[in-house]
């Protein structure tokens, strides 16, 4: 299965990238997703987030205040750190049991959606780097338009990545957003062509992975019960009388 890695900054179209890709049939880990999950009423990382920033980032039910911790984390890179701390380590093992799970369905492409993929350092382990770009102006519009945010509030969360500039210098595929969605449409079109046909040939060898591996068990485990077989062993013992 070929492991693609999607980042971008902020509201440069990730998640509309994501969503096209899933219409072509090209299942993806959000990560996004992921760090709402882990955070939901009962989770550890939830409780740990409470011990640290307060009941203050609660809502009436006990659910998470986003508005009220990103309003904190956005604008103290410390504070954000310290939520990057606790949450990172859950969405990571979600992410990995979700990888397996495609895996085990015959998935021939399974892309991360990672909007930290490269400030997290997991770039190193996917086959390619897919990077959504626009300029920041249009990230900036973008969203603002789409979070009702002010022009601070949309910078401050910018500001919490590596630039977009320095982003597509890890890119090995730049899906360049500036256009229009039907533009983008195209793109992300010809990109699972691309990922399905780099795909065919790991893909078929992938699976010739675990027959191998359950055969080179099964002859090992069989060669030990052989070996310490009553029959093998009083051959062994009149041999060496
Ligand atoms: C602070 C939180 C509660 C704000 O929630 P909110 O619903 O307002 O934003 P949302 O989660 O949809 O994030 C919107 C975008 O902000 C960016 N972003 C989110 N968290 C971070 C972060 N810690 N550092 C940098 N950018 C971030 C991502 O591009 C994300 O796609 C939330 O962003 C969060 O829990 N962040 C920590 C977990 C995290 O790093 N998530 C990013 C993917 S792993
Ligand atoms: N080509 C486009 N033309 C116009 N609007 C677009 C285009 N691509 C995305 N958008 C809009 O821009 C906003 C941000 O897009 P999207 O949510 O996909 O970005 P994202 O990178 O996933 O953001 P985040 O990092 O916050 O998850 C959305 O409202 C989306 O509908």
């Amino acid at each position: 299965m070929l492991v693609v890695g999607l980042t971008g900054g902020i509201a440069t179209g990730k998640s509309t990238v994501s969503t096209l890709l899933k219409a072509h049939g090209v299942p993806v880990v959000d990560a996004d997703v992921l760090a709402r999950e882990v955070v939901q009423p009962g989770t550890p990382a939830l409780a740990q987030i409470t011990a640290h920033f307060g009941a203050g980032v609660l809502q009436p039910d006990g659910a998470l205040d986003r508005a009220a911790l990103g309003a904190v984390v956005f604008a103290d890179a410390d504070q954000r750190h310290v939520l990057n701390g606790i949450v990172h380590p859950a969405v990571r093992r979600a992410m990995f049991w979700a990888v397996l799970r495609h895996w085990w369905r015959g998935a021939r492409v399974c892309v991360l959606d990672v909007p930290l993929l490269i400030e997290g350092g997991l770039w190193k382990f996917v086959a390619k780097v897919v990077v959504v770009y626009c300029s920041p102006e249009i990230q900036l519009q973008r969203l603002m338009k789409r979070d009702g945010s002010t022009r601070e509030e949309a910078s401050a969360r910018l500001n919490s990545q590596l630039p977009i500039a320095e982003k597509v210098q890890y890119a090995d595929i730049i899906i360049d957003n500036s256009g229009t969605l039907q533009d983008l449409e195209v793109q992300v079109k010809t990109l699972v062509t691309k990922l399905n046909k780099e795909a065919g040939w790991w893909w078929r060898v992938s699976w010739l992975v675990p027959p191998i591996g359950l055969v080179s068990a099964a002859w090992t485990l069989g060669w030990r019960v052989l070996r310490r077989s009553p029959k093998a062993a009083s051959r062994k013992r009149a041999g060496r009388t």
